[in-house]
């Protein structure tokens, strides 16, 4: 995004013909300060966007122009290296600039990193917890749809004490969007619909992502079970989540913690005690994330449910959230949507 003075933001969308490209186009197209500079695709390029996206043929006007090089989940960053980060302010939603161990990142990604100084000036976007260090950034990564969904409730508890770092389950389920929008083989109609399978077992990408976070939280080496889903909705993620409580702590005192942490914010929500466990209808559509916490039937253990939008506080309603913390603007400008239900 490029700024023509103060109040207007030019913004250009790599990838615009996808879900969250599909999802940025919505949600800006309420934003009171910002306008659509360019908009790429690779087999949409040259296509006006009712072509594209007849949902948006009647709001913002525009086409495709470009089509970029091998845009594909490692490929962004190259696309980045590029742009004068002087004066165009670039939030990723690719995995590229998430997380800091470039080794690590080698591991996960299957590829050396391609350009490690720019990752050493990348902010992790999960805007609650890094609202100052987003202020001053001029690339922020964006973080994953189920990192979200598992950090937002877990950082504030390690960071206060509250659970164990060890034992960490992390068990989630994600609508069919969170796959793109390029049909493959399992998520097609027939193979999504009407049942649910488990997928990455032991060996997703968001697990060291989801690590990261928890093991600055804690002030020490945090690992977790992590197991994605994938269930027959098209948005959504719920993940429930096993902890292991500290000593002296009580389902209570998580709740309270997280109430106190998020109580000014407009988007992250905790349940009182009492009221049932949250649905995905909750947030759908918007970029609200939901908690509940829940004392488990034998002592010393807790579960807790959080459930996100993954296309909205997930990628594309968290990447204009941290846009808006970048320009200095009200953090809710584009967001006010609420959940569309049922
Ligand atoms: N979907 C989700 O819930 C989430 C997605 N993300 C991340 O956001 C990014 C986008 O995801 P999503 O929108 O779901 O993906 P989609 O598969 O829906 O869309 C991919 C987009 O990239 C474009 N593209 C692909 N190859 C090229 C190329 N060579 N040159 C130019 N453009 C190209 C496509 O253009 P065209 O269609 O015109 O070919 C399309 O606009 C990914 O990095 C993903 O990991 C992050 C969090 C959640
Ligand atoms: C249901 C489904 O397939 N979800 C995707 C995660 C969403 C995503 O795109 O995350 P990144 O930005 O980290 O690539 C997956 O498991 O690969």
């Amino acid at each position: 995004m490029a700024s023509d003075g103060p109040g207007a933001v030019r913004v250009a969308i790599l990838g615009a013909s996808g879900y969250t490209g599909a999802e940025l186009l919505r949600l800006l197209s309420s934003h009171p300060h910002t306008s659509i500079a360019a908009l790429s695709g690779e087999r949409s390029a040259g296509s006006p966007m009712g072509a594209v996206f007849p949902h948006l043929a009647f709001g913002p006007p525009g086409g495709f122009v470009a089509s970029l090089p091998d845009l594909t989940t490692t490929a962004s960053v190259t696309i980045i290296a590029q742009l004068p980060l002087d004066t165009v302010r670039v939030v990723d939603l690719s995995a590229d600039f998430r997380l800091r161990d470039v080794d690590m990142y080698a591991t996960w990604y299957g590829a050396p990193h391609a350009a490690v100084e720019l990752q050493a000036q990348a902010v992790y976007g999960l805007t609650e917890l890094a609202r100052d260090a987003v202020r001053g950034a001029r690339l922020v990564a964006n973080p994953g749809c189920y990192p979200t969904s598992a950090q937002l409730p877990l950082v504030p508890l390690l960071t206060a004490g509250l659970i164990k770092p060890a034992d960490i389950i992390v068990d989630a389920k994600s609508g069919v969007t969170g796959a793109g929008r390029a049909a493959k083989v399992g998520t097609l109609f027939c193979e999504a619909a009407d049942g649910m399978s488990a997928y990455g077992v032991a060996s997703h990408r968001h697990a060291p992502e989801i690590e990261q976070g928890l093991s600055d939280a804690a002030g020490q080496p945090v690992d977790v079970v992590f197991t994605p889903h994938l269930v027959p909705l098209s948005r959504g993620i719920l993940s429930t989540i096993y902890v292991k409580l500290a000593d002296g702590a009580t389902a209570d005192s998580l709740r309270e913690c997280l109430a106190t942490t998020y109580a000014a914010e407009p988007f992250v929500h905790v349940l009182p005690s009492g009221v049932a466990p949250p649905h995905t209808r909750h947030v759908r559509g918007s970029n609200h994330a939901v908690m509940g916490v829940y004392a488990d039937r034998v002592a010393g253990r807790a579960i807790l449910v959080c459930v996100i939008d993954n296309i909205v506080k997930g990628a594309s309603g968290q990447a204009i959230q941290n846009m808006n913390v970048m320009c200095g603007f009200d953090e809710s400008a584009g967001l006010g949507s609420t959940p569309v239900f049922p």
